[in-house]
């Protein structure tokens, strides 16, 4: 695979020109013949008889498309990636010569495996006539090999499940796997995986999932290992949260509207917040996440995404390179992050009528007396002109009161006295928020002092509201998975990390999971589905900030 060339500003290799519009055609119903279905996908502004005859010229051409999933009996991929592919081909994102192949140590036959999987897909419209004609006929275009992840021997018998499938649709085939498997046999499964079943007559890609490593050194040394058989250009190291519609909107919202180009910096924001939380905790995932805690787990890459995403300078084009160039910059210019701006925490257990809520130690999978922290809530600062002084607050917690991540921009209050008798002084009262809601109930709004109508001047905050449930229908909301499957496939890699931004992310975080590590230090009880410990709120308050979403 590292020998694969790549060809400026786009994919190498086979090229499906797979329908990426701008925006997402509404979900038809399929009942057009089987042939035509996902022409569509290949050639999306042709009417049916036109995608009919581009099919055939596709097939003369003899192009296929084999997605393999290793790890295919597990948790991510049956919840996340066979979905996914599975939404693409429904939406007709993928071209009709398309395979997907599970690969996983677990014996099942065929049938079997289609089985397990065909519970999980999802139709997007519940309303679209036929889904189960569509999910039939993905189920057609489904292989399972089972096989270990050591012996070459098993993986050459994959490339030959691969090799006979692609055969009967052509002469090009590209190749895609996903590294839906535990972190501990990424390399052997991509050496074997490169060495065995590389396609031989177009490009192959790899997918490869979280954690990239634990620290700076495990992370280089993952890196390398993988290096030695795959192509950087060929690697695609997935973020989900960069999938995200409200992530993918972050760089439209500041660069394409010239309201908010020069309120962006230290002038008119007074802090950043980033806060991600989630009402569960690690149930079942705990013997993975004690080795790996929330700073690992959700800080160094999801949130610092959003953080890079958030705060760069604007990029000179939406290619790839520069925009992963201007997020290595300004990662670089992250203050080392002090431990005095630090707060740990835990989830302890909780009673609540009849049900008792766990704690994280009641976890079977946790070591006894584990100090892994759960919660985490920290000030950054970013040494550049733009925000010279501006904290970010980011905090990320299990088992906390509500689902939700969302960015919160404070700015400063208005100057002047005019209106101060009507707003009062608490500044967070009065003085403007913008926030993007990631998750749940998508939506960006931003919070105005205005006048409450009548008689008499009354002011209030209220806001203007952009709530993606009813301004955009569901279907426009893909998974984050399906998007950057796609963009796999079309092989763009503007959401995908590069080698450098992994690197530039531990060196920031390196030193201080270390500290808390090498200093056994204790995080704060705070019980399952509260807000987290007050800690969190004596950090923010050394800034002179209040958490957005304690009074909202
Ligand atoms: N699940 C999630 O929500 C998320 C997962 N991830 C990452 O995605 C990857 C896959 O996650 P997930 O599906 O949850 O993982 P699983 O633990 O479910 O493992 C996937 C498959 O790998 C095989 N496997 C598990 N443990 C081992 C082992 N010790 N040695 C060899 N094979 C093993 C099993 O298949 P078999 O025995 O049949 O071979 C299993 O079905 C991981 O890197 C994870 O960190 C990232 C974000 C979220
Ligand atoms: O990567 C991870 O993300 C999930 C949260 O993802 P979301 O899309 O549901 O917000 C988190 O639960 C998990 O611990 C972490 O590994």
């Amino acid at each position: 695979m590292a020998s694969n060339h790549h060809r400026a500003g786009g994919a190498p290799g086979v090229r499906f020109e797979a329908a990426r519009t701008a925006s997402r055609r509404p979900a038809r119903s399929h009942r057009r013949s089987s042939v035509a279905v996902h022409a569509a996908a290949t050639f999306p502004e042709l009417t049916d008889d036109e995608s009919l005859a581009d099919i055939a010229k596709s097939a003369a051409k003899g192009e296929s498309l084999s997605i393999c999933v290793f790890g295919a009996s597990g948790d991510l991929a049956k919840k996340k990636v066979l979905p996914a592919i599975f939404s693409l081909y429904y939406d007709r994102h993928l071209p009709e010569n398309v395979r997907v192949f599970g690969y996983a140590r677990s014996k099942m036959t065929n049938e079997e495996f289609k089985e397990k999987i065909r519970e999980s897909l999802p139709c997007r419209i519940s309303a679209a006539g036929n889904c189960d004609d569509v999910i039939e006929s993905f189920l057609e275009r489904m292989h399972y090999v089972s096989g270990l992840y050591d012996d070459p021997k098993d993986f050459k018998a994959l490339d030959q499940a691969m090799a006979a499938e692609e055969a009967k649709m052509g002469k090009k085939a590209m190749r895609i796997f996903y590294l839906s498997i535990p972190p501990s046999i990424f390399v052997p499964v991509a050496q074997n995986a490169a060495r065995e079943c590389s396609s031989s007559t177009g490009e192959t890609r790899v997918i490869v999932e979280k954690p990239f490593g634990r620290d700076l050194e495990s992370s280089r040394e993952l890196t390398s290992s993988l290096a030695e058989v795959l192509a950087e250009e060929n690697t695609y190291r997935i973020d989900h949260y960069l999938g995200k519609e409200l992530i993918e909107n972050i760089t439209v919202l500041r660069f394409s509207n010239i309201m908010f180009q020069p309120l962006w910096s230290r002038a008119y924001i007074r802090n950043v917040q980033i806060c991600f939380s989630e009402n569960f905790g690690t149930e079942g995932r705990g013997g993975y996440f004690d080795n790996y805690g929330i700073i690992r787990d959700v800080m160094q890459n999801h949130l610092l995404q959003v953080m890079a995403l958030f705060a760069m300078e604007e990029p000179a084009s939406l290619d790839a390179e520069d925009i992963r160039d201007e997020k290595v910059k300004v990662i670089r210019c992250i203050r080392p992050i002090e431990m005095d701006n630090v707060v740990l925490g835990q989830y302890k257990g909780r009673r609540d009528g009849d049900k008792q809520l766990p704690g994280y130690l009641d976890d079977e999978t946790v070591p006894p007396g584990s100090k892994c922290p759960t919660f985490a809530a920290m000030a950054l600062f970013i040494d550049n002109a733009r925000w010279d002084g501006v904290p970010f607050l980011m905090k990320a917690g299990k088992a906390l009161h509500k689902r939700q991540a969302e960015i919160r921009i404070q700015f400063h209050h208005a100057p002047g006295k005019l209106y101060k008798k009507q707003l009062g002084s608490a500044s967070e009262m009065n003085s403007n928020e913008l926030v993007i809601r990631i998750q749940p109930d998508e939506s960006i709004y931003l919070r105005l002092n205005s006048k409450i109508p009548g008689l008499g001047m009354r002011l209030d905050q209220t806001d203007l509201d952009l709530q993606y449930k009813t301004k955009f229908s569901e279907a426009n909301l893909p998974d984050a998975y399906e998007r950057l499957i796609l963009d796999v496939v079309q092989g763009d890699k503007r959401l995908f990390i590069r080698n450098d931004e992994l690197e530039e992310a531990w060196k920031l975080f390196t030193p201080l999971l270390k500290t808390i590590e090498d200093d056994q230090m204790a995080p704060e009880l705070y019980p399952y589905g509260s807000r987290g410990p007050i800690g969190a709120h004596y950090l923010a308050s050394r800034y002179n900030v209040r958490w957005g979403d304690t009074y909202n």
